[in-house]
C-alpha cells in the first residue's frame, strides 16, 4: 500500500476527535500508507483552509481516501475535498447527530482493513454546482460577523479554470460542489430577500421570504426538512427547492429533475442575499445578480462498510414518533389492555 494515502479532516475542538484521529494514523503507519491533515483551521498553521478545494486536495498530495473526524459539519467539509479528486470520503461520528457518518470510532480498524482490501461499498450522491452572473464575492467585513467559532472563512469560489470541460449554461461556471445544499438567505434581518426563481430559464414564481433552498437527495433531511420540504430517497437523481417563510399563499415545495436547473435571481428593489453552499457562506448578491443550481458532473462517494440502511437511520437519528394509536394497534392481543 506504499505511495498511498489517507487525508484526514478532523474537528480539533473535540478531544474525542482528536484521539480517533491518532487511531487512524496508527492505523495507516502499520500500513505504510501516509496522513494528511487536510482543512486545518489553525492560524498558526497559516490558515491552510483558505485554499480551495482543489488546492486542498493537491496540498495533502491527493489521498485515496479522505476520513472525516467529527460530525455533519466536519463530513461535508471532507465531502467537498474528496469530490474535486472524486475519490471516497468516510465519515467517522464524534458529532451531535451523524446523520451523515458511517462508523464509531471502536470500528476504524476494521473499516480502514475493508477499504484498503476493496470490501467496502460506494453509495454514490449527487452533488450540486453553481454558474452565476458574475463570479461570486463577500465584502470586507463580513468575517468579523461570522466568526463565532465556525473556523475561518472560506473564500468565494473562484470560477471553473479554462481547462475544465465547459459547462452548458449561461453565466460564470463556479469551481464549487455542495453535497447538501445551496441556501438563498436574506442578509439584513430587517429586510425579506425578493427573488425569482426560473426553472430551465421559464419564470416559475417570484417570491418574497427569508431564504429559499435548493437541496440535493442528501440534502433533503437537512435545512431542506426543517424547512417543511420532502425527504428524497438518496438513490434518486432530483433536486428539491423548498421556500423559507416566503409571505405568499404558495410556500409549497417542487421536487425537480436532475437536469431540470434552478435559477434565482435577486429581484431589483430587494435587499442583498447571502448564497451558502453547505451551510458556509461563499457570496453576497445584489439585485439583478442571478445564480443557477446544477447537478456537479461527477457524484460524491460515501464508503458503506454494511448495505444501505438510509430509512432506519432517518427513523433512529430523528427520534421519528409514531402515532400512539398505532403503537397501541401494533402490540399483540396478549399484550392489550381489558
Ligand atoms: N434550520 C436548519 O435546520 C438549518 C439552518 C441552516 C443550515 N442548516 C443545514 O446545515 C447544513 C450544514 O451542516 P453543519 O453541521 O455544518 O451545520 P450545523 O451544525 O448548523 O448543522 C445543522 C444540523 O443539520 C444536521 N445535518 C447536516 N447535514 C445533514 C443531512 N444531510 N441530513 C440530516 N441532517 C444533517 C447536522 O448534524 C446538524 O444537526 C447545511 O447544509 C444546511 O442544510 C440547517
Ligand atoms: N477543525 C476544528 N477546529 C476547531 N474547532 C472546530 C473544528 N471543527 C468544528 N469546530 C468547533 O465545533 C463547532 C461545531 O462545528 P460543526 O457544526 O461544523 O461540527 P460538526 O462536525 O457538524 O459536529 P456537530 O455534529 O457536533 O455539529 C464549531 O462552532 C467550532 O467551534
Amino acid at each position: 500500500m506504499t505511495g498511498q494515502r489517507i487525508g484526514l479532516v478532523v474537528h480539533e475542538g473535540r478531544a474525542a476527535a482528536v484521539a480517533a484521529a491518532e487511531a487512524v494514523r496508527r492505523w495507516a503507519a502499520d500500513h505504510s500508507i501516509g496522513v494528511s491533515d487536510i482543512d486545518v483551521w489553525e492560524p498558526s498553521l497559516g490558515h491552510q483552509r483558505r485554499r480551495n478545494a482543489g488546492d486542498e486536495a493537491e496540498a495533502a498530495g491527493h489521498p485515496a481516501l479522505v476520513v472525516t473526524i467529527g460530525g455533519d459539519g466536519t463530513f461535508l467539509r471532507g465531502a467537498r475535498i474528496a469530490a474535486k479528486d472524486g475519490v471516497p470520503v468516510l465519515g467517522v461520528n464524534v458529532g451531535r447527530v451523524g446523520f451523515l457518518t458511517e462508523i464509531e470510532p471502536t470500528e476504524i480498524d476494521t473499516a480502514l482493513d475493508a477499504f484498503f482490501s476493496g470490501r467496502v461499498q460506494l453509495d454514490e450522491r449527487l452533488m450540486l454546482t453553481l454558474c452565476a452572473s458574475r463570479p461570486l464575492e463577500i465584502p470586507g467585513g463580513m468575517e468579523a460577523l461570522l466568526r463565532y467559532g465556525r473556523g475561518p472563512l472560506l473564500p468565494p469560489p473562484p470560477p471553473l479554470p479554462r481547462t475544465a470541460e465547459p459547462v452548458d449554461r449561461p453565466g460564470v461556471a463556479l469551481d464549487v460542489t455542495a453535497l447538501n445544499d445551496i441556501v438563498f438567505e436574506k442578509l439584513a434581518r430587517d429586510r425579506q430577500a425578493s427573488l425569482g426563481v426560473y426553472l430551465d430559464e421559464t419564470l416559475f414564481a417570484s417570491y418574497s421570504a427569508d431564504a429559499l433552498v435548493v437541496a440535493s437527495p442528501t440534502g433533503s433531511t437537512a435545512y431542506n426538512f426543517a424547512a417543511g420540504g420532502p425527504i428524497l430517497s438518496p438513490r434518486l437523481g432530483a433536486l428539491v427547492f423548498t421556500p423559507v417563510a416566503p409571505h405568499m399563499v404558495f410556500n409549497r415545495s417542487l421536487v425537480m429533475a436532475a437536469d431540470e436547473a434552478v435559477t434565482v435571481r435577486v429581484l431589483e428593489q430587494s435587499g442583498q442575499v447571502a448564497v451558502s453552499v453547505d451551510g458556509q457562506l461563499r457570496g453576497v448578491l445584489d439585485p439583478g445578480d442571478w445564480v443557477t443550481v446544477l447537478p456537479a458532473r461527477e457524484p460524491a462517494h460515501l464508503v458503506r462498510l454494511r448495505p444501505s440502511e438510509f430509512y432506519s437511520r432517518l427513523r433512529e437519528r430523528f427520534s421519528l414518533a409514531d402515532a400512539p394509536a398505532a403503537v397501541a394497534d401494533s402490540r399483540r392481543p396478549d399484550q392489550a389492555d381489558g
